[in-house]
């Protein structure tokens, strides 16, 4: 494999959520495509040093804080890059393009308006997910389903996936429209374990598929405009959900669960070395906890999801 160009890139989102991105000249490689500020980290620099020393040259502001985001490795004809992409938490100073390049905050809902780099399709898919992923269990009744949503969305849970599968599909059906009202309201986003013709009725933000679903599909079965979720337990079904363009993935289990005790625990080094294999945000599923969030992004995951640390009375 070619060594690839190491680059570090930024994802600075502003109080109204909006992303800020820059033009890039018309003669550059990939000219007049839209991007994320950063450049070419420098011989014996980090992602980080690189980081700080582009934003400051390219737009005058200064990063406090940033965490990982996003690894992506990407072959263009003639080149590899390896994009290293950090989400920025904290900077001071007002960017403007000191490059006179054009910069511009966009509202994270239209940045599917602008043209990026081919390598940026899971940067955009990082940046619009949250970083906590909450799978559904067991519930006796769908008003106790709905209860235990609202505590969820209460304690800011953005994103879940309706998993039921002790549900005929009549009763999924049900259940579903009546948690996509709830997500509405709160404005989180909800993905159906199910197959994914459901989407024609229940109009949810996207379907997960189980490993079952994943087996039997052979192209992307939902349109660009949905999300795209896929349970993954080892390469080859990373390697499957990258075929089928999935959007996201759960990676699973990576520490002992208490709904599956006897299933041997992938461990936090296998998942570091997985998902740098896939370009796709993944999250850290099986025995987590919220606290875990950091120790994702430094391995180069999404954030966590699970069921027991956030479906609980
Ligand atoms: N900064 C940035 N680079 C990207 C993105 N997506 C993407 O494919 N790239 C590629 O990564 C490489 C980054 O190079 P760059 O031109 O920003 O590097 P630089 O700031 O050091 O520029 P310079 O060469 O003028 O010093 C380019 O090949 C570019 O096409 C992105 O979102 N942001
Ligand atoms: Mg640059």
């Amino acid at each position: 494999m070619p060594q690839p160009l190491l680059v570090a890139a930024a994802a600075i989102i502003n109080e109204q959520g909006q992303v800020l991105i820059a033009r890039r000249p018309v003669n550059a490689d990939q000219g007049g495509l839209w991007e994320f500020p950063g450049g070419k980290l420098a011989p014996y620099e980090t992602g980080l040093q690189a980081l700080k020393r582009e934003i400051h040259e390219e737009l005058g502001i200064e990063i406090q804080k940033a965490r990982p985001l996003i690894r992506v490795r990407h072959e263009y004809p003639g080149k590899t890059v390896l994009l290293d992409v950090w989400k920025v938490l904290d900077f001071s100073g007002e960017p403007w393009g000191r490059e006179g390049q054009p910069v511009r905050w966009v509202d994270m809902q239209d940045l599917g308006d602008y043209s990026f780099p081919a390598a940026n399709r899971p940067i955009l898919n990082a940046i619009r997910l949250p970083d906590q992923y909450m799978v559904t269990g067991d519930f006796a009744s769908p008003e106790m389903a709905l209860q235990r949503l609202h505590q969820a969305l209460e304690q800011g849970i953005r994103l879940v996936q309706l998993r039921a599968p002790q549900l005929d599909a009549e009763a999924y059906r049900l259940v579903a429209q009546q948690f996509l009202e709830a997500c509405r309201k709160a404005n989180a986003q909800l993905l159906l374990n199910a197959d994914p013709a459901l989407l024609e009725q229940v109009d949810a933000d996207g379907v997960h598929l189980n490993s079952a679903r994943l087996a039997a599909f052979h192209h992307r079965p939902v349109s660009s405009n949905k999300w795209l979720s896929v349970a993954c337990h080892d390469l080859a079904s990373l390697k499957k959900a990258e075929t089928l363009q999935a959007d996201l993935a759960t990676l699973s289990p990576i520490q002992v669960t208490s709904c599956h005790p006897d299933v041997a625990p992938l461990g936090w080094q296998a998942f570091q070395e997985l998902i740098k294999q896939v370009r796709m945000p993944v999250y850290a599923l099986g025995g987590m906890s919220p606290t875990d969030r950091d120790r994702v992004f430094g391995l180069g995951g999404q954030g966590v999801a699970g069921i027991s640390c956030y479906w609980s009375s």
